[in-house]
C-alpha cells in the first residue's frame, strides 16, 4: 500500500455532506471527524443516515454537496486512493454460499490486488485472525450467522486496510454471536491499529466497544463524545442523580422525533445471512 498520507490527517472528515433521494435529504450537512486509530460508533435508529453517510465515505456513492476526506484524500478527486486504504462489510450479504471460507476471501484478495505471490498467506491468516481456520475449507453456505459474519469481515481485512468500515455487523445475530463478532473486531483493531468505522443501533454495543460515538437522527449528527462524556453531560444537566444510559442520551438529543424515525427496540431486522447463504 502506499502512504502519501499527511502524518496529522484525521482517518476521516466529513464535512455538510449531504446527500438526498429524490427531494428526501437522508444526510443533511453531516460534519464528523473520525481520528486515526480509534473505534468510532455511527449511531442512530434505522432510517437516521447511516448506511447513506458510510457508502459516501466509501465512495459508492457520490458526493453531491460537502466534502468527505479519508486519511486527508477527497474521495470525489481520488476514488482509487481512497478504495484502497478501505475494507467495509456492507449490511447487505457480501459472502458467496457456493465457495469455501477460503475461496470467498482468495476472491477479495484478488478484486482488491494483493499481490498473486502474497494472497495464499495472506488469505489464511485473515482466516485465522477472525477464527475461522478450522472451518476455512467448508463450504459457506454451512456457516452459522455470527460465522459469515467474521468471514465477511475477514473477506474486508485480507488487503490489510488502515480504514475499516463496517455497516450494522451485528444485525440479526443472537447476543453469543454479536459477542464473538465483536471480540474478533476489537482483537484485529489491537494487532493491527487499524481505525474503525462502524454504524449500529444497538446501543449497549456501542457502549462496550467505541471508543467515541456520534448520535445521528434525521440526517444531522447530533452529538459526539466518548459514551461516558456524554451520559456525565445529561447526568450533569438532569442533576437528579439518576444514570442515564447511551439510550437515554439519545432520546434527549433527538427528542420527540424519535418517534417519527423509528425506536431502537422496535426494529430488529433480521440480516437474512441465514437464510440467504443456508
Ligand atoms: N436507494 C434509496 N432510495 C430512496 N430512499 C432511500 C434509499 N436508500 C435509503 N433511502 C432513505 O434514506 C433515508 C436514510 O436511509 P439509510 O439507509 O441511510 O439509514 P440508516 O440509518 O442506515 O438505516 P438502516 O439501518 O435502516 O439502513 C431513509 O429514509 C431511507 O428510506
Amino acid at each position: 500500500m502506499t502512504d502519501d498520507t499527511p502524518p496529522t490527517a484525521d482517518a476521516v472528515t466529513c464535512t455538510g455532506l449531504t446527500y438526498a433521494f429524490g427531494g428526501s435529504k437522508a444526510v443533511d450537512g453531516l460534519d464528523l471527524t473520525v481520528t486515526s486509530g480509534e473505534v468510532f460508533g455511527l449511531l442512530g435508529p434505522n432510517g437516521a443516515g447511516k448506511t447513506t453517510a458510510i457508502r459516501c465515505v466509501t465512495t459508492l456513492l457520490p458526493v453531491p454537496a460537502g466534502m468527505v476526506k479519508v486519511f486527508g484524500h477527497d474521495v470525489a478527486a481520488g476514488r482509487m486512493a481512497v478504495r484502497r486504504m478501505l475494507g467495509y462489510v456492507p449490511q447487505q450479504l457480501s459472502a458467496d454460499a457456493n465457495l469455501t471460507g477460503r475461496e470467498n476471501v482468495a476472491l477479495f484478495a484478488r478484486v482488491f490486488d494483493v499481490p498473486r505471490k502474497e494472497r495464499a498467506p495472506r488469505v489464511a491468516e485473515a482466516l485465522e485472525a477472525v477464527g475461522l481456520a478450522e472451518a476455512a475449507d467448508r463450504m459457506a453456505g454451512t456457516y452459522s450467522g455470527g460465522m459469515i459474519r467474521r468471514l465477511e469481515l475477514a473477506q474486508a481485512l485480507v488487503s490489510s486496510p488502515r480504514l475499516l468500515i463496517l455497516d450494522e455487523p451485528t444485525i440479526g445475530l443472537d447476543p453469543i454471536a454479536r459477542t464473538g463478532v465483536w471480540e474478533q473486531i476489537m482483537a484485529v483493531r489491537a494487532a493491527s491499529g487499524m481505525t474503525v468505522l462502524v454504524t449500529t443501533h444497538y446501543m449497549d454495543e456501542a457502549d462496550q466497544y467505541c471508543d467515541r460515538v456520534a448520535l445521528m437522527h434525521q440526517g444531522r449528527v447530533r452529538a459526539v463524545g466518548t459514551p461516558r462524556q456524554l451520559t456525565d453531560d445529561l447526568r450533569a444537566r438532569r442533576g437528579d442523580g439518576s444514570s442515564p444510559t447511551l439510550e437515554d442520551v439519545f432520546r434527549d438529543v433527538a427528542g420527540s422525533g424519535l418517534d417519527e424515525g423509528g425506536d431502537f427496540r422496535d426494529v430488529r431486522r433480521t440480516r437474512r445471512t441465514a437464510s440467504r447463504v443456508g
